[in-house]
């Protein structure tokens, strides 16, 4: 059975509409006027135990709409959803033992006190006995280098610190399924790395399924295979990760080591140049004009070295982002 089925799942929110000025103020005050705001369309897809599924969308594209539904804080529109094999939005207390919602911009754990102080409070929530928190936090703490960090209160620990805390109160419960809603945001290189290894290493232990949003595609390529991408409220892309550079680019880079330098204007007539580095190159060449491109290069240039690949995903996500993809 999948531990998220979701099933033409969407969400129109009704958004007041106020004309500016005090003639605007009298008549909204009176006599609303209402607009819908679709955040999420007829989005359908499933996810197995286990996975770790990446879930990508630029601002407003309704990735924290659908992740509210899907922990059933809010009400789908239309639609179905279960997870783990609930209905979310009904919010039973074993539904809640299942699952997990961790969101980067949010904390859970008390300012003033240490984290340990709060670890106890969500046990109880949980109903945790005190042998299996111990068991617990010892078995977290360790995974996530926290010795000697709980007791410190949460307002003294730098940020990749608190983050880590926040991961280990959210996982006190040892849920299936973690949703996961920008968990590196804000954090320094060293804080995302080891973050990321915590989820792998965590996946990799417990085979808890993971939805997983992140501005940082450093977070998507380590850890997820498969992502979906979402695009005004619509799904437009279910696959794997690489499948997602050959859907939205139909360029490939084309990396050349010349014995000598030539001229942008040389160059361009060979592809589009993205970068040149003394007698490096690198091109931009569409899929069909590849064969023809590098014929030539080889043929009419001096080439001492030259190399095929994708342009890299964040290029090409980036791109997707800004163009409006098409399905
Ligand atoms: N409570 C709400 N009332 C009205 N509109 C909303 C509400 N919440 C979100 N929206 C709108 O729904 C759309 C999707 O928003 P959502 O927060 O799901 O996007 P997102 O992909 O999570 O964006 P971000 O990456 O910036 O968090 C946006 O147009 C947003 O303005």
């Amino acid at each position: 059975m999948s531990s998220i089925t979701v099933d033409r799942l969407t969400k129109v929110y009704p958004v007041a509409v106020k004309e500016a000025g005090f003639k605007g103020t009298v008549t909204h005050f009176f006599k609303r006027t209402y607009r819908q705001v679709k955040a999420v369309q007829d989005v359908s897809f499933h996810i197995e135990p286990g996975e770790v599924v990446g879930f990508l969308g630029a601002t407003g594209a309704g990735k924290t709409t659908t992740l509210k539904m899907l922990t059933g804080l809010i009400h789908p529109s239309s639609g179905k959803v279960t997870v783990a094999g609930h209905v979310p939005f009904e919010r039973r207390s074993s539904f809640l033992q299942k699952i997990t919602l961790v969101m980067g911009q949010k904390q859970q754990l008390i300012w003033d006190l240490p984290a340990a102080d709060s670890l106890r409070i969500n046990a109880a929530v949980y109903g945790i006995s005190d042998r299996t928190l111990k068991a617990r936090i010892g078995e977290l703490s360790e995974m996530l280098s926290l010795e000697g960090k709980l007791t410190q209160p949460v307002r003294k620990l730098s940020l990749g610190e608190r983050m880590k805390c926040e991961l280990l109160a959210a996982l006190l419960h040892e849920p299936q399924v973690l949703f996961l809603d920008e968990p590196t945001l804000g954090l320094d290189v060293n804080a995302q790395v080891s973050v990321r290894e915590f989820l792998k290493e965590y996946n990799a232990q417990y085979k808890a399924t993971v939805l997983l949003t992140s501005h940082y595609m450093a977070d998507i390529t380590a850890l997820c295979e498969r992502v979906l991408m979402i695009h005004q409220g619509q799904l437009i892309y279910d696959g794997s990760l690489d499948g997602l550079v050959d859907r939205f680019s139909p360029c490939r880079e084309v990396k050349v080591e010349f014995n000598r330098t030539y001229t942008e204007s040389e160059l361009s007539a060979y592809g589009y140049v993205q970068e040149v580095e003394k007698q490096s190159v690198r091109f931009l060449v569409q899929q069909e004009d590849l064969t023809q491109a590098i014929a030539r290069i080889l043929a009419e240039l001096q080439v001492v070295d030259l190399a095929v690949s994708d342009p890299p995903i964040e290029e090409v996500i980036g791109r997707v982002f800004q163009a409006g993809a098409v399905i």
